[in-house]
């Protein structure tokens, strides 16, 4: 479904790759945890995967189509097939609920609709059903600037889950989240990704968190893939190898509870 090949990214201000070389194959229904220390490379391959970063060098396949060749149209047609979830949501904060969920249509509209912000009954429908499925039915009208931040990621599920998404992608979408609002999110993209059979990959700095909803783990390590397996092998050894350098005091592999 996913085909990532000879990805490398070199920032210019940087003497080390941030990704280097890295190839992997992606099916659906695989729920894929990124890990790695900071600066590891994570955000910069998932930043590729959906366009807002732009490879050095490299391909990626979707469906056996090279996308970063592709042009705008189709490249429009791919991204609204990557439902993107962010750490800080990107939501609009003085817009309701209900219509920052709607933009996640935007990917299915004409740009003229787009910039009137006319939305038909039935788009309006799909959204009211989306944001049943998040449990958020009863904020619907109110301004996101007064959520929680639960709240908030849950208004950015939903409005990824408008676009028909046949691919979760996220980054880091639970790092500013306590630690039970942060099970609770991945939850609720567990039970969407198991409904609908799409393929997951999200970066977490947390481990547990990773071992506990993965099928699939890979780890980065200065923009090299170090381990991909599933997560009852990522153990003690796996854990050091990712997060240790001489300077970086850690602590051992959570339980995984
Ligand atoms: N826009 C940029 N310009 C220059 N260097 C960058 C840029 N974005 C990332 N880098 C560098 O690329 C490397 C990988 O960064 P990246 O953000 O992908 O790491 P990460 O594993 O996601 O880290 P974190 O967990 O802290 O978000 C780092 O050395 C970083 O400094």
């Amino acid at each position: 479904m996913l085909k990532i090949e000879n990805l490398t990214v070199h920032f210019h201000d940087s003497n080390e790759p941030a990704l280097e070389d890295v190839n992997l194959n992606f099916q659906r229904g695989e729920f894929v945890c990124i890990l790695g220390k900071s600066g590891a490379g994570k955000s910069t391959f998932v930043r590729c995967i959906n366009g807002l970063q732009k490879p050095t060098s490299g391909e990626i396949f979707w469906n056996d189509k090279p996308i970063l060749q592709m042009k705008e149209e189709n490249l429009r047609k791919v991204r609204r097939e990557m439902g993107m979830i962010f750490q800080h949501y990107n939501l609009i904060p003085r817009l309701t609920v209900l219509q920052n969920v709607l933009t996640g249509s935007f990917g299915y509209r004409s740009t003229f609709k787009s910039l009137v912000g006319w939305f038909d009954k039935e788009e309006i429908d799909k959204a009211k059903k989306v944001i049943e499925d998040v449990e958020l039915t009863d904020q619907i009208n109110r301004k996101v600037e007064q959520l929680s931040g639960g709240q908030k990621q849950r208004v950015g599920i939903a409005r990824a889950m408008l676009q028909k998404p046949k691919m979760f992608l996220g980054d880091e979408p639970v790092s500013s989240l306590d630690p039970g609002t942060a099970n609770h999110i991945f939850n609720l993209i567990q039970e969407l990704h198991s409904r609908y059979q799409l393929l997951t990959i999200i970066n977490v700095h947390d481990v547990t968190i990773a071992k506990r909803y993965a099928t699939r783990l890979i780890a980065f390590k200065h923009g090299k893939i170090i381990f991909d397996d599933t997560p009852e092998s990522f153990e003690e050894n796996e854990f050091h190898l990712t997060y240790h350098s001489p300077t970086n005091k850690i602590g051992s592999l959570p339980i995984n509870k």
